[in-house]
């Protein structure tokens, strides 16, 4: 699903480089729920973002259901992630003047659906995540949790193969955050999806399946969590 191969990052300050990401190799398979965990300023955010093609590598390769999305120009990588990958942030980033179901409805425009499918879709993705009676509603009239519910929607109304969420609990309550980690973990189950999940927070590692850790830009261990424990 998701292959990185040797992957280094540098950040160019004038005469200055600073190497965040050094010699990263991952794999990570159809439907994993993987944490990345690591503490600020290890580099998580800037592997997050070279992996979800956001940005392009120093070197190496990432390489999304077989295709290394470094060698895509702008429009190809456009298109790609269109298609295959969801983000979730940790502010939700959702628009305030458009209703929660407009919301959802925006990567599907940017896709060319018609209208009535885009609804359709919409509707669907947002009883997934228990927000059926919501869609008419605004970003501020809903509770931190529900506005992230509604983040994960829409970055699911497309059906990407993998989603990258950063730090997607950071802004909420302890009970909050378990009913969205509960979320995610559900959805991965029935809808075969694979997520990776930036996080400081162990509650989120403890239910991934496996959690990876970066220390100084280097990937320094790799454990089996609830996988293996099935
Ligand atoms: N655009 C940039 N230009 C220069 N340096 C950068 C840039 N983005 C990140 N860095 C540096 O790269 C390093 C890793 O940053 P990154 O945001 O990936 O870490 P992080 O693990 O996500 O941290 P946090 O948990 O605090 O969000 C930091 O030292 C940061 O200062």
């Amino acid at each position: 699903m998701l292959e990185i191969i040797d992957l280094s990052h540098s950040f160019r300050n004038g005469a200055e480089e600073t190497k965040v990401l050094d010699g990263i190799n991952l794999v990570v398979d159809k439907k994993e729920v993987v944490a990345l965990l690591g503490s600020s300023g290890s580099g998580k955010s800037t592997l997050l973002n070279l992996m979800a093609g956001l940005m392009k590598p120093t070197k190496g390769s990432i390489r999304i259901a077989g295709q290394p999305i470094e060698k895509m120009n702008e429009n190809q990588l456009a298109e790609f992630r269109r298609g295959n990958i969801g983000f979730i942030f940790q502010s939700y980033e959702l628009i305030p003047h458009l209703s929660v179901i407009e919301n959802v409805e925006l990567p599907l425009i940017f896709q060319g659906e018609k209208p009535k499918l885009r609804k359709e879709k919409a509707e669907a993705i947002l009883s997934q995540v228990g927000l059926e009676e919501k869609s008419k509603l605004y970003p501020s009239q809903l509770s931190g949790g529900q506005q992230q519910r509604v983040s994960i929607a829409r970055s699911l109304v497309t059906s990407p193969s993998i989603v990258f969420a950063d730090e997607p609990t950071g802004n909420l309550d302890t009970k909050t955050e378990e009913e969205i980690i509960g979320l995610l973990l559900d959805l991965n189950a029935r809808l075969d999806i694979t997520f990776m999940i930036v996080t400081h927070e162990q509650e989120v590692a403890r239910r991934a399946e496996r959690t990876i850790v970066l220390r100084d830009g280097r990937l320094v261990s790799t454990e089996e969590s609830r996988g293996a424990a099935e």
